[in-house]
C-alpha cells in the first residue's frame, strides 16, 4: 500500500477554490496484502478463541467443585443422621414423581461434564479425570458414536435400572430409549448409520451404551452385533428365573394381554416337568417359530409392550397358515389377561407350560449358548440383577472393572426410597427414582406352583452356571 504524494492530489472539476479532493490508494503487493489480512484475522479468532476457552474452563470448574463440596455434605449428612429415610424418602418420591420419566430424565448431570477438566489444585479436588495434562482446556468434539457396549436383556431383570446407574458414570453416555436395532428387521435394513443416529452425543474416551432388551431372545441378533463391533462389550442382567416370569406375566397382565404361545399346547403331554429336557434346538425352534408374537409383545418399557389383540392373534393366524404351528383356537387378550400365573404356567395335566413365553425367556441357558456361539465368554459380563436390586454398587463395581473405566459411582449416588422400596439415585440437580412400571407389586403366586417350576428350571439354571461359570444360587424349590 502507498500513500501518493500530495501533488497528485487535484480539484475535481473545473473550481479550483472548492476543497473536494481525491485520495487515490493504491496496493502495491496485493499478495502481501492477502497474506496480512489473513494472518490478521487468524489472530483475532485465536484471541477468541482463547478467550472463550478460559471462560468455559472456569464454569466447569466452578461446576465440579460446587457438585463436589455438595457430595462431601450428602455423604457426611447420611452418615450423621443414618438415613432420615422415611421423610426424605417421601420428599424424594414427590421429586421422583415430579420427574415423571427415568432416573435421568435425559438431562446432563454434572458428572457429564467434560472429562478433561482440569482438577483443582486444593482440597476440593475435583473427582473429574484429567484426560489431558495441559494446563489449558482442550475441546474434543463430541460426536453420534456407535456404541462400545450393549445391555442385550434379560427382559425385567433391571435393563432400565442398571443403564441409569451406569450413567452416573462420566464416561458413560447411554441412547435414551430402546432402540431395537438389530432385532427389528425393518430398523436394521435402515444401516449403522440411521443407527448411529439414535445414539447421544459423546467426547472422545467416553463409553455409549444402548439397552435393548429383546437382544438377548433374537436369534440373529448376535451375527449383526458382531458384524458391528466383534469387539464390542457385552451385559447380560440376570434374575431368578421364576421371579422374573412372574414379572414378566405381572407387566403383561397390566397391559390387559397375557402372553401364551400359540403352539404350547401341542408341546404339552409329557413335555413339562418330569419328562425328557428339550434340546435347546427344539425349544430355540419353538420360540423362532413364535418369534412376531415376541415383537408383538415388544420388548421394551412402557406402553411399546403392549400387545394388541389383534396383532397378536394376526401374527398367530398367519403362523397357522403358513403350517408353523398347530393352529389351535387362539383365546382374546382379554381371556389371557385373566388367566392366573399358575394357570398359564402349568397345564392342568401338572406339566409345566414351557413354551408360555415368560417362561421360555427365563430359560437363559438357551439363549445365551447362542451368544456364546459368536462372542468369547470374556466380552460378556453377567450382572446379578438380584443384587443390583439390593446392593447396586456391588454390581456397578464389578461393571467399571469389565469395562475398564474407573470406579466412579458412589454409595453417595444412591439412597434407599422407603416408599419405592428401591434405591433411587441422587444427582446433582435431584433425587430420581425410577417410574412406576418399574417395581410394580407381582401378584401372589401359589407357593406350590412357585416350588413346581423352581425344580424345573434346576436343570436349566445349571447348564447356565457351567456356560458362564458362576453359580449363581439360585433356589431349586
Ligand atoms: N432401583 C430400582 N428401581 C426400580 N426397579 C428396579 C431397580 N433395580 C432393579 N429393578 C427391577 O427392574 C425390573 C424391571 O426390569 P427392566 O427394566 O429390565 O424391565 S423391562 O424389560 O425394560 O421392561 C423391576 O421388576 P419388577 O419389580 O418385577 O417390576 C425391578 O425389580
Amino acid at each position: 500500500m502507498s500513500w501518493l504524494p500530495k501533488s497528485a492530489m487535484r480539484p475535481v472539476g473545473t473550481d479550483a477554490s472548492h476543497t473536494d479532493c481525491i485520495l487515490v490508494v493504491g496496493v502495491s503487493r496485493p499478495k502481501l496484502a492477502v497474506v496480512f489480512l489473513t494472518v490478521m484475522l487468524i489472530s483475532l479468532f485465536l484471541t477468541f478463541h482463547v478467550l472463550y476457552d478460559s471462560a468455559v474452563y472456569n464454569i466447569q470448574a466452578a461446576q465440579a467443585v460446587h457438585e463436589r463440596h455438595r457430595l462431601s455434605l450428602a455423604a457426611s449428612a447420611s452418615a450423621s443422621s443414618s438415613f432420615s429415610s422415611s421423610s426424605s424418602s417421601s420428599s424424594s418420591s414427590a421429586a421422583a414423581a415430579a420427574a415423571a420419566s427415568s432416573f435421568a430424565g435425559g438431562t446432563l448431570n454434572a458428572n457429564h461434564l467434560p472429562v478433561f477438566v482440569k482438577p483443582v489444585a486444593s482440597s476440593n479436588q475435583l473427582s473429574h479425570p484429567m484426560v489431558f495434562p495441559s494446563s489449558r482446556v482442550h475441546f474434543p468434539k463430541t460426536s453420534r458414536r456407535l456404541p462400545q457396549a450393549l445391555i442385550i436383556g434379560v427382559r425385567k431383570c433391571g435393563t432400565r435400572a442398571l443403564l441409569e446407574m451406569l450413567y452416573l458414570h462420566p464416561r458413560i453416555q447411554k441412547a435414551g430409549g430402546e432402540v431395537h436395532f438389530f432385532d427389528r428387521d425393518e430398523n436394521y435394513l435402515k444401516g449403522l448409520d440411521w443407527y448411529r443416529k439414535k445414539m447421544p452425543h459423546s467426547f472422545r474416551g467416553q463409553i455409549t451404551i444402548e439397552k435393548s432388551p429383546s437382544y438377548f431372545v433374537s436369534p440373529e441378533v448376535p451375527e449383526r452385533v458382531r458384524a458391528m463391533n466383534a469387539s464390542i462389550k457385552l451385559l447380560l442382567i440376570v434374575r431368578e428365573p421364576v421371579t422374573r416370569a412372574i414379572s414378566d406375566y405381572t407387566q403383561l397382565r397390566s397391559h390387559a394381554a397375557t402372553a401364551i404361545l400359540p403352539l404350547a399346547e401341542s408341546s404339552a403331554p409329557g413335555s413339562g416337568y418330569g419328562a425328557k429336557l428339550p434340546t435347546p434346538k427344539s425349544l430355540y425352534a419353538k420360540l423362532h417359530a413364535a418369534h412376531e408374537y415376541d415383537n408383538a409383545l415388544g420388548s421394551g418399557a412402557g406402553a411399546k409392550e403392549t400387545l394388541t389383540g389383534s396383532r397378536a392373534l394376526g401374527a398367530a393366524a398367519r403362523r397357522a397358515a403358513i403350517g408353523t404351528t398347530t393352529p389351535t383356537p387362539t383365546p382374546s387378550a382379554a381371556q389371557l389377561a385373566a388367566k392366573s400365573f399358575e394357570e398359564l404356567a402349568i397345564f392342568p395335566n401338572g406339566t409345566v407350560n414351557e413354551a408360555y413365553r415368560p417362561l421360555s425367556i427365563s430359560m437363559y441357558h438357551m439363549h445365551l449358548h447362542r451368544w456364546l456361539e459368536v462372542f468369547p465368554r470374556e466380552q460378556l459380563l453377567v450382572v446379578n440383577g438380584d443384587r443390583l436390586i439390593e446392593d447396586p454398587l456391588s454390581q456397578l463395581k464389578r461393571i467399571e472393572a469389565f469395562l475398564g473405566i474407573e470406579h466412579r459411582v458412589r454409595s453417595e449416588h444412591f439412597y434407599f426410597n422407603e416408599t419405592k422400596g428401591f434405591y433411587c439415585l441422587r444427582y446433582d440437580n435431584g433425587d430420581r427414582c425410577l417410574r412406576e412400571t418399574k417395581g410394580r407389586k407381582h401378584p401372589h403366586v401359589d407357593p406350590v406352583v412357585v416350588s413346581r417350576l423352581r425344580k424345573f428350571f434346576a436343570e436349566y439354571n445349571q447348564r447356565f452356571y457351567e456356560l458362564v461359570g458362576e453359580d449363581l444360587g439360585w433356589p431349586e424349590e
